[in-house]
């Protein structure tokens, strides 16, 4: 039995009169520890916006709600915390920030990056891209024997990310993933996004 969870997030871009009963349903349709909000385009009143429509839906589910990129308005808007790669700015200014919520790091495919991150304050490290993802122009790569490392080393959550897929995420599981993030695994499903969190919590939990 896996500890391993999923961890959503959404889609690049989403139109606000139908995504939120969009991802309510997939929410409601099985195990999902996290959705990340990750509009890199959105003007920040979108943003906005979209963090007052989403936040209530997830969090209602105890669904733990993140913002990408931005922890001062994760901070100022009721979020459950922030996403910060390696260039979104100052991270133990982040931690400040944010003080009980959570904050994650982006550490691509480097231990080094993955033990500042711990030093500092994370409460999870991301490792990625595992697979080639069409989501966006990834330009590191990282390994499964990354995830058996730092999982034989450290007691803090690390989260897989990049090309996750049901049919491809069992040997990430194997290695010691805490978590696996995914997009076009779930709102790119031919049948759906509900369909694929059931694919994802069916191929996490037979991993
Ligand atoms: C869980 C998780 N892991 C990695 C990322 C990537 O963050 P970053 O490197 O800052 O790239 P962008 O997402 O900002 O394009 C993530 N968002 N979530
Ligand atoms: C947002 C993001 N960050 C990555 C990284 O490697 O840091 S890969 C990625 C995209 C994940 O989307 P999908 O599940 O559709 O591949
Ligand atoms: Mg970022």
């Amino acid at each position: 039995m896996t500890d391993c969870r999923l961890y959503l997030i959404t889609p690049p871009s989403i139109d606000l009169a139908t995504f939120p009963d969009l991802l309510a349903r997939a929410l409601d349709a099985g195990d999902v520890a996290c959705l990340q909000l990750r509009l890199k385009e959105a003007p920040r009143d979108d943003l906005r916006r979209a963090i007052d429509a989403l936040r209530p839906i997830a969090q209602s589910r105890e669904v733990a709600f993140l913002l990408n990129d931005d922890a001062e308005l994760a901070a100022q808007t009721g979020c459950d915390g922030a996403h910060l790669g390696q260039e979104d700015g100052d991270h133990a200014r982040a931690r400040t920030l944010l003080r009980d919520a959570t904050l994650g790091i982006t550490c691509h495919g480097s231990r080094h990056l993955a033990m500042d991150a711990g030093e500092m304050g994370a409460d999870y490290v991301a490792f990625g891209a595992f697979f080639p993802t069409a989501t966006k122009d990834a330009q590191h790569r990282a390994e499964p024997d990354i995830l058996e490392w730092w999982s034989s080393l450290f007691e803090i959550p690390c989260v897989a990310i990049g090309g996750i897929t049901a049919e491809n995420c069992a040997p990430l599981v194997r290695a010691g993933a805490d978590f696996l993030a995914v997009v076009g695994a779930v709102w790119n499903h031919p049948d759906g996004p509900a369909a694929g969190v059931r694919a994802m919590n069916a191929a996490i939990s037979g991993a």
